[in-house]
């Protein structure tokens, strides 16, 4: 039935229209009937009414996602025409003469990034298989309706972002980001590095399709979608950024910065062996790593310290990555074997009140309640996160007060529980946030937050943004606030 576009094989709208019927015929025999497939509504991406000459009838673009072990490829993007359109199909019905949609046609300058090491390394089949045939189905090819920039290194995002920020047309720029998070923070930090063209342009908009590991913006960006009960089961994810991608409208992203004192530095894969500054594998089996002094970073999902922070960065080992998302469940066991309390003093500056103005936070102990104010300088912590999202995976709900792009940073912390008790919180997490009622939490928005780190071992030092890791001095800081400055928009 279906027409499924195959690896480096564009299908263009011509192609799609005159391939499909006969295709179609073929595969039934070479009779004149086209018995019309039973349409998995959650799959449907969108549909395009044939032709506007010829014949009436529909080209419906779907979906299909198999399971990464089974050794083919997981996606297919299935092209089937068809005469009648099942009822519930109208709503994707896109006007041919809206498309390439807005964002996608010109004045706009259109670019595809394709990161090839995040998550399970799908970006690139997922750019083959399922974009090319997709955007050229609106009738965008590569090289003329739209540049692709596959990515060799851990730069190269960052250096992307570089050249958009001087570039005076950066505004009309929509990237299409197949990547995690991480390629998020690369366009924010990318596009904060230089100085702006004069005048200084207007955001560029990104629009992501989740190839990442936990992909937290895209799922909290798409969480009321999850949860539509009008269809059973949801869309996936990469469903709903596909059509997002066809009918999004852009919004500004919320971002924040988080600022270090001296001595700073960030922490990753070098470009090339040469460009080594200190090496620092230590136990951890993370290879290579290069460290560069940093003063700020800026974030759009999370900034943490403590048991989140230490997951993120022992799991980022190339051992732990062949296992996609599960990698965090097996760095999380080790770590909470250990149970560390993280020594820090913590501070908060809350709604309304002055620059500079923090509240010290206390931790909990072991059996006690959260306490805040007078008292001893340092506390043990395990758990210090500001977010301005709702989830950091698909089901890991860490702030659910949060809504999509509504730009409140929130605070979720506890003190020394123990790993049986952090383990307790963390699966709380899982039950759509339910964590944030328990005695041990504290949960509040908060305009700022200082933490300050005591812990001697640099193990214990490392600090996370949006899956950035930062290695802070002892006795020094991150500060982590609400950015006022639009840095990026994004189709929602
Ligand atoms: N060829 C490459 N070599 C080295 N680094 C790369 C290369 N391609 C991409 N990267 C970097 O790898 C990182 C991948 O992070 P990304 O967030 O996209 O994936 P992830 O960590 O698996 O997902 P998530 O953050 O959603 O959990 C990005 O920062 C990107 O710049």
């Amino acid at each position: 039935m279906a027409v499924q576009s195959s690896a480096g094989n564009a299908i263009d709208n011509d192609e799609a229209q005159r391939v499909s019927p006969d295709c179609l015929a073929s595969q039934n025999g070479g009779g004149p009937e086209i018995t019309a497939p039973n349409f998995d509504h959650e799959r449907v991406v969108f549909v395009q009414q044939a032709s506007e000459k010829t014949s009436d009838g529909y080209v419906i673009y779907s979906l299909s996602e198999g399971s990464v072990s089974d050794g083919d490829k997981p996606f297919s993007l299935e092209v089937v025409q068809q005469q009648q359109l099942p009822e519930d199909l109208t709503e994707f019905v896109v006007d041919r003469l809206n498309l390439p949609p807005p964002h996608l046609r010109l004045p706009r300058n259109v670019h595809v990034v394709v990161s090839t090491r995040s998550g399970l390394r799908l970006a690139p089949d997922v750019y083959h298989i399922v974009l090319r045939p997709l955007l050229a189905a609106v009738g965008l090819q590569p090289g003329e309706g739209y540049g692709v920039t596959v990515t060799k290194n851990a730069n190269t995002i960052r250096d992307f972002a570089r050249e958009l920020r001087t570039d005076a047309n950066a505004g009309n720029a929509t990237v299409i980001l197949l990547s995690g998070d991480g390629g998020v923070v690369d366009m924010l930090n990318g596009l904060d590095h230089l100085a702006p063209a004069s005048p200084a342009p207007s955001p560029p908009t990104i629009a992501l399709l989740p190839l990442g590991t936990a992909n937290a913006l895209l799922h909290s960006l798409h969480k009321p979608h999850y949860s539509d009960t009008n269809t059973q089961p949801p869309p996936s994810p990469l469903v709903l950024a596909l059509r997002t991608l066809l009918n999004g409208t852009p919004a500004r992203l919320p971002t924040f910065r988080a600022s270090f004192s001296p001595g700073a530095k960030l922490i990753s894969a070098p470009l090339d062996p040469e460009h080594v500054v200190v090496v620092d594998a230590a136990k951890l089996d993370h290879g290579i790593q290069k460290e560069t002094p940093v003063t700020h970073v800026l974030g759009a999902i999370v900034a943490s310290y403590g048991f989140h922070a230490s997951l993120v960065w022992e799991s980022d080992t190339p051992a732990y990555r062949a296992h996609g998302d599960k990698r965090f469940g097996m760095a999380a066991a080790e770590l909470l074997k250990v149970s560390h309390a993280y020594d820090a003093a913590v501070g908060v500056r809350r709604k309304g009140v002055g620059e500079g103005v923090f509240t010290r936070l206390r931790p909990a102990a072991r059996d006690h309640g959260r306490e805040e104010g007078e008292g001893e300088e340092w506390g043990r912590f395990n758990y210090v996160l500001m977010t301005l999202v709702s989830n950091l995976e698909k089901t890991f709900t860490i702030s659910p007060a949060g809504r999509p792009l509504d730009g409140r940073l929130r605070l979720v912390h506890f003190g020394d529980v123990g790993g049986g008790k952090t383990m307790e919180i963390m699966m709380a997490a899982y039950r759509e946030g339910a964590h944030v009622g328990m005695p041990e939490v504290g949960y509040e928005e908060v305009e700022e937050v200082r933490v300050t780190i005591a812990e001697e071992d640099p193990r214990w030092r490392k600090v996370c943004i949006d899956g950035s890791i930062v290695e802070v001095e002892q006795g020094g800081w991150m500060r982590v606030g609400r950015e006022g400055t639009e840095r990026l928009r994004v189709l929602i």
